[in-house]
């Protein structure tokens, strides 16, 4: 059975733009991943505390046979190859993949919540969330993507920083 999910990529040390790119490749290689789409990569401003330096931001789209948990599985080892360490909560890191939507499921466990429980109020997600599917309707605030976007105060945090060119998701990451 086909799946659809939206995935957020980010990361704020080290060499960033090979973070994502690593993080793609290890997605679109898995055998019951596929990636359908890209965002352009943003610049982001970091939101919460003891962050320090930018991230670059993107959201992908994949198609997938693994069920939520065992996709969540998949990218905490993915996040784990390229070096995560999880001293603190919302402290720098190379690499942080977050579930955003999966289907039109809603879960809420402890270990997983899909919707994102932040996604609504995070123009770093958002944005290039837009860019994919500005239509697509988040069940949480009963809004879509395009008009949630209008509620949030930060937009002037999220630059463009590679654009997405055509349709091969990882001519994204040539420099
Ligand atoms: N939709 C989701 N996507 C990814 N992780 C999730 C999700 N829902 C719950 N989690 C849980 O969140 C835990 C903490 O993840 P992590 O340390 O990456 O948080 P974070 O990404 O820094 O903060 P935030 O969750 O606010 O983006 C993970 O161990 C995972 O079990
Ligand atoms: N700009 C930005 N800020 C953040 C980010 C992120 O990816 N980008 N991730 C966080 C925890 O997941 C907390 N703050």
């Amino acid at each position: 059975m086909e799946n659809y999910a939206y995935i957020a990529l980010g990361s704020n040390i080290g060499d960033r733009l090979r973070y994502l790119h690593e993080a793609v490749e290890k997605l679109a290689t898995h055998e019951q991943i596929s990636v359908i789409d890209t965002s352009s990569i943003y610049e982001t401003a970091p939101i919460g505390y003891v962050q320090q330096d930018h991230f670059l931001n993107m959201v992908i789209h994949v198609r997938t046979s693994l069920s939520p948990f065992a996709l969540l599985e998949a990218t905490q080892i993915i996040e784990e190859e390229l070096g995560r360490k999880r001293e603190i909560r919302w402290g720098p890191r190379t690499l942080d993949l977050d579930i955003l939507l999966y289907n039109h499921e809603n879960i809420e466990t402890e270990r997983l919540t899909i919707p994102h429980p932040r996604m609504t109020e995070r123009a770093f997600v958002l944005v290039p969330l837009f860019e994919l599917n500005g239509d697509i309707y988040i069940p949480t605030v009963q809004r879509c993507v395009a008009s949630q976007i209008d509620e949030l105060p930060d937009k002037e945090g999220v630059r463009l920083w590679k654009q997405k060119n055509g349709g091969d998701v990882f001519a994204l990451f040539e420099s």
